[in-house]
């Protein structure tokens, strides 16, 4: 049977990051939301994070108002980002590890380590209507300790993947493909993002089974030059074309073993 189309999730923290470099009123990451998605996005990610670098708690309130899909909250486990998001109700939280100095969001949660806060956190996002994923690299371990913590969502980490090329990114492709079968199996929804781009999002796209990408930096770099919203469609259509070309590639394989049984 034919999956479900693979959705995306657009992350417009880089338009905050422009705005707050001058300490403007523009660019707005609410307006890039709506250009988002009329070109396509079937969801708007933004990372409150705790040094509010990028997307600040005003963005976040106004989105839950004008958004007309659905938003996708990125926050670390902390009683004020909780009660925050207890608050605004948004239909998605994604649980992510947060260090103030990094320059990005460096490896997954450590549900494993950090199990009781984690699992109380879904509890409480799950009793006002949140949707929690967590978002942990593809680790048999995180996983399994994901599904006990309650969270009905993870979001595999790109990042490993997406920062090498030949062999090393094939094992690393192969690590994702191996816990998403993994987690469809435990009954969990598999999503994936980090530092997905133009060039590497349609092999991940191609792995049976993940439900949704959630991609910022290369969409807001791209629609520099090309339009925030052909960004978002190139996105989309080059998405689309990767988990075609996956389930067109996992027909083959069951032929081909049909043939050999
Ligand atoms: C959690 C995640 O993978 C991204 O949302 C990323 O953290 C975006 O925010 P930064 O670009 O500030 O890291
Ligand atoms: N969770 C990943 C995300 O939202 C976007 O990450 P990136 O594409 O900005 O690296």
């Amino acid at each position: 049977m034919h999956p479900p189309r693979l959705l995306l999730g657009v992350n417009i923290d880089h338009i905050a990051t422009l705005r707050q470099a001058r300490g403007t009123r523009y660019p707005d990451p609410v307006q890039a939301a709506l250009l988002a998605e009329e070109a396509g996005a079937d969801g708007i990610t933004v990372h409150l994070r705790e040094d509010r670098r990028h997307i600040q708690e005003r963005d976040v309130r106004l989105l839950a108002e004008v958004l007309n899909t659905r938003m996708n909250l990125e926050m670390a486990v902390t009683e004020e980002m909780i009660r925050l998001a207890e608050e605004v109700r948004p239909a998605h939280v994604c649980l992510v590890p947060e260090k103030r100095e990094e320059l990005t969001t460096e490896g997954g949660l450590d549900v494993v380590s950090g199990f009781e806060a984690i699992a109380a956190a879904c509890a409480r996002l799950a009793a006002v209507g949140c949707e929690v994923s967590l978002f942990v690299d593809p680790d048999p371990a995180q996983i399994e300790a994901a599904l006990r913590a309650g969270a009905p969502v993870i979001e595999l980490h790109t990042g490993a993947y997406a920062e090498v090329t030949g062999e090393a990114a094939a094992r690393e492709h192969a690590r994702l493909a191996a816990a998403t079968e993994m987690a469809l199996e435990l009954g969990l929804t598999v999503n994936a993002g980090h530092g997905l781009n133009y060039h590497n999002v349609e092999a991940i796209a191609a792995i049976p089974g993940i439900h949704e990408l959630n991609i910022g930096h290369a969409i807001i770099a791209r629609s520099l030059f090309v339009g925030l919203k052909e960004a978002v469609a190139e996105m989309k259509r080059l998405a689309i074309a990767g988990q075609e070309a996956g389930f067109l590639a996992s027909l083959e394989e069951h032929d081909h073993d049909d043939h050999h049984h």
